[in-house]
């Protein structure tokens, strides 16, 4: 596995390193040795996925609040999408700023996202499968999010949305 340093302080993408034959591909998708060398906490406790049917669904911006803040290992199974993080760590060198990675299935590739940070993601084609490996039990009361719109980030997305739920188009201004 690569694991390359985001715009965003502590938050890291990371490429596969497939071995390849004649039947096909074998690369590892997480492996708790790796991560501990590349200094990223990874005790997940929950892995969850998720289905977007239509083109241009939007899903976010969401995290845990504390004590239940978590960390993600975000990757797209099926099809692709822009994902994008916020840096919402106050004592952050890169408080408010966010940043934007396509995640597909076929690139493989996959966001270490720190304890800290919204994500969301947009879907770039129908029929989308995302896969998250979480640090920290869902709890209901924690769960919250800022608007995709949010002045305070002006996150720019690639398409029109098609889909979003009541809830995260209700988020209020973050500031
Ligand atoms: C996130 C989550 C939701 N749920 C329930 C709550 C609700 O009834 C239903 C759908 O939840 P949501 O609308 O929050 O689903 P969704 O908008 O897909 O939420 C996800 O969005 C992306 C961007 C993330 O980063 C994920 O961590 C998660 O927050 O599933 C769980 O039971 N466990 C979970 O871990």
């Amino acid at each position: 596995m690569r694991f390359l340093q985001t715009l965003l302080h502590q938050a890291v993408r990371i490429e596969p390193d497939a071995a390849e034959d004649e039947r096909g591909r074998f690369e590892r998708s997480f492996c708790a040795r790796e991560f501990a060398t590349a200094g990223l906490p990874a005790a997940f406790v929950q892995h969850s996925q998720s289905c977007s049917f239509a083109k241009g669904t939007l899903r976010g911006m969401h995290f845990q609040k504390a004590p239940h803040g978590e960390s993600k290992l975000v990757r797209c199974l099926r099809g692709c999408v822009w994902d994008v993080i916020i840096d919402l760590r106050e004592t952050s060198p890169t408080y408010l700023h966010w940043q934007g990675f396509e995640l597909a299935s076929s690139n493989r590739h996959q966001l270490y996202v720190p304890e800290g940070f919204a994500h969301g993601f947009q879907t770039l084609c129908d029929d989308v499968e995302m896969g998250y490996l979480i640090s920290t039990p869902y709890a209901a009361e924690f769960s919250s999010g800022v608007r995709h719109d949010d002045p305070a980030f002006g996150i720019v997305w690639p398409l029109p949305i098609a889909a979003i739920s009541s809830r995260d188009l209700g988020w209020p201004d973050y500031l």
